[in-house]
């Protein structure tokens, strides 16, 4: 099957930690997966086996058939982009169009297909005001977004997103969603994480929850999050309108905006 698929995966520091203890889920080519739970829960260290920066220490991870333990990172990057937490991890260009076209000169296209793929990007990243800026005179969060354009300029299948939301306003998270919108309709997967759990209800079809080292459950955002079990366990919060429907002690909880609207609209 074509996608991304661990299949009883652990990974262990060099110092001997294990981050990752016996993980399998596969997820299909433009899915969209939110990857929630607490604190060192081991997400990241997940992601970052997704496109060959780790490699297992036990286990497989497959990509589109290919076993990351047989690949370059580099052959792995081709196909699954990552978008590093920290953007001033992956910047090292001095202005933001020349971190974008790096990669698409590293792989050689050619000047009108790096410059198409560039406009492309700027645009739906809504950074063309900023496109001959030095990407550390611009503000943190926007820096993100030129991480995500240089990511989404070598067109990969699959896309890593570390924490896309921290720090952005609400008018750059609609951009976020605007650009998911779009990823979906060409087909590319996105995987994110993030501790945004209204983000993650009103935005994911799927979420796979971490805590300590596992997956404790993977499913719709209305599955999870009616699991208090698995609320509890991953510390993570209810999204608000979940949680504003437990205060109430409804006697269905409910966790999405349209069926509150829709509850309260058949109350009055
Ligand atoms: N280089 C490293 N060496 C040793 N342990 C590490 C290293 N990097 C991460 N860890 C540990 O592995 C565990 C999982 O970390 P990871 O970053 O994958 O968690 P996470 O779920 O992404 O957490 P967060 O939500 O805080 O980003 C943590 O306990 C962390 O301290």
């Amino acid at each position: 099957m074509a996608g991304i698929e661990f299949k009883n995966v652990s990974f262990s520091y060099p110092n001997g930690f294990t981050a990752n203890e016996q993980i399998s889920f596969s997820i299909r080519p433009g899915e969209r997966v939110a990857i929630i739970g607490q604190n060192g829960a081991g997400k990241t260290t997940a992601a970052k086996m997704m496109n060959g920066l780790y490699k297992p220490t036990l286990g497989t991870v497959l990509v589109d058939h290919m076993n990351t333990k047989d690949k370059t990172t580099a052959q792995i990057a081709r196909l699954v982009g990552y978008v590093f937490q920290n953007p001033d991890e992956q910047i090292f260009n001095t202005t933001v169009t020349s971190e974008i076209e790096y990669m698409p000169r590293y792989f050689h296209l050619n000047s009108e297909e790096i410059k198409s793929r560039t406009q492309a990007v700027l645009a739906l990243t809504e950074l063309e005001d900023c496109k001959d800026m030095n990407p550390f005179d611009i503000s943190y969060s926007i820096r993100k977004f030129v991480t995500i354009a240089a990511v989404l300029a070598t067109k990969p299948r699959y896309t890593v997103w570390d924490e896309p939301t921290a720090g952005q306003d609400y008018k750059r998270i609609g951009i976020l969603k605007k650009i998911l919108n779009v990823l979906q309709a060409e087909g590319v997967a996105v995987i994110v994480i993030t501790h945004d759990m209204d983000f993650v209800a009103e935005t994911f079809d799927r979420i796979i929850v971490m805590a300590n080292k596992h997956v404790i459950a993977d499913g719709t955002p209305d599955a999870v999050f009616r699991q208090d079990h698995i609320v509890r366990e991953a510390s993570i919060s209810q999204p608000q309108i979940g949680d504003i429907s437990r205060r109430l002690q409804l006697d269905e909880p409910i966790i999405f905006r349209k069926d509150m609207v829709e509850f309260l609209k058949n109350r009055s």
